[in-house]
């Protein structure tokens, strides 16, 4: 069975006290629901703490993004044996936001996804279709040549480390949550992309979430849907309530 997921993507959000006030929050109020994964992803300078913080509890913590590269003159990156080292297995990669204002390639996330790998950290992998390239119908073909280009060049063994989030970017921060119909038809074109090129097997233990604007009010709708295996939160994530209702709505 694959894992049901709920991260939270806190994005450039919180400083330390902030930080310590939210976490505090969800470790009180997660009871830890059985299948169920929650992750935050707080900004790298709050990811040790953050570490520490959770440790005895069954909240993990992911990283937003991190560099291509090993080492190196590589001024104001972080590399993975740098998340790694402070306990962080699993790192976002491909975000909209990384794409679009960071200018990250396909070409450059094919080769983040493989030193994430090469170091044996999980990889949250985001694809996702801007509003113009809905527009004009041209959505499945977008996701499929990030997936292609982006993924599709790892190994059968490699897949399971991945998970896949399909974020919409007219649906980001923008109030506006693509339809259950709308995620559960294109998690099933993933699933089914992903099938062409790994079999039936692999794709059916790839858990793919959805995230663009995730709320508790929308959550048990999209959740319930066949190929979806939760969310990748973001501003909903920021307030402990509101993501451990998310979380919750699995049940
Ligand atoms: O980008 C997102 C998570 O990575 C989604 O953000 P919102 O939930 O704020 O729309």
């Amino acid at each position: 069975m694959r894992d049901k997921i709920v991260a939270g993507n806190w994005k450039m959000n919180n400083d330390l006290a902030e930080t310590e006030d939210l976490l505090s929050k969800i470790k009180l109020e997660w009871e830890g629901t059985e299948g169920v994964r929650v992750i935050v992803a707080p900004s790298f300078t709050n990811l040790h703490h953050a570490f520490e913080s959770l440790r005895d509890t069954q909240v993990e913590v992911a990283a937003q993004n991190m560099n291509q590269h090993e080492n190196g003159a590589y001024t104001g990156e972080v590399s993975a044996k740098m998340l790694t080292s402070i306990g962080i297995k699993t790192v976002i990669l491909g975000h909209s936001e990384r794409r679009a204002i960071f200018k990250e390639t396909d070409e450059v996330l094919a080769e983040k996804v493989n030193t994430a790998l090469k170091n044996d950290m999980e990889v949250i992998f985001c694809c996702g279709e801007e509003l113009k390239e809905r527009k004009n119908n041209d959505h499945f073909e977008v996701v499929k040549g990030q997936l292609e280009n982006g993924l599709f060049h790892i190994s059968e063994e490699a897949l399971e480390k991945v998970v896949v989030a399909y974020e919409p970017v007219w649906a980001i921060g923008t109030g506006e949550t693509a339809s259950p119909e709308q995620a559960q038809e294109m998690h099933a074109f993933i699933r089914k992309s992903i099938e062409e090129k790994y079999g039936k097997d692999k794709a059916a233990e790839v858990a793919i979430l959805y995230g663009g604007s995730v709320k508790p009010s929308n959550a048990k709708e999209i959740f319930a849907k066949e190929d979806v295996d939760g969310g990748l939160v973001g501003g909903a994530s920021l307030k402990a309530e509101d993501f451990l209702a998310i979380a919750r709505a699995f049940n």
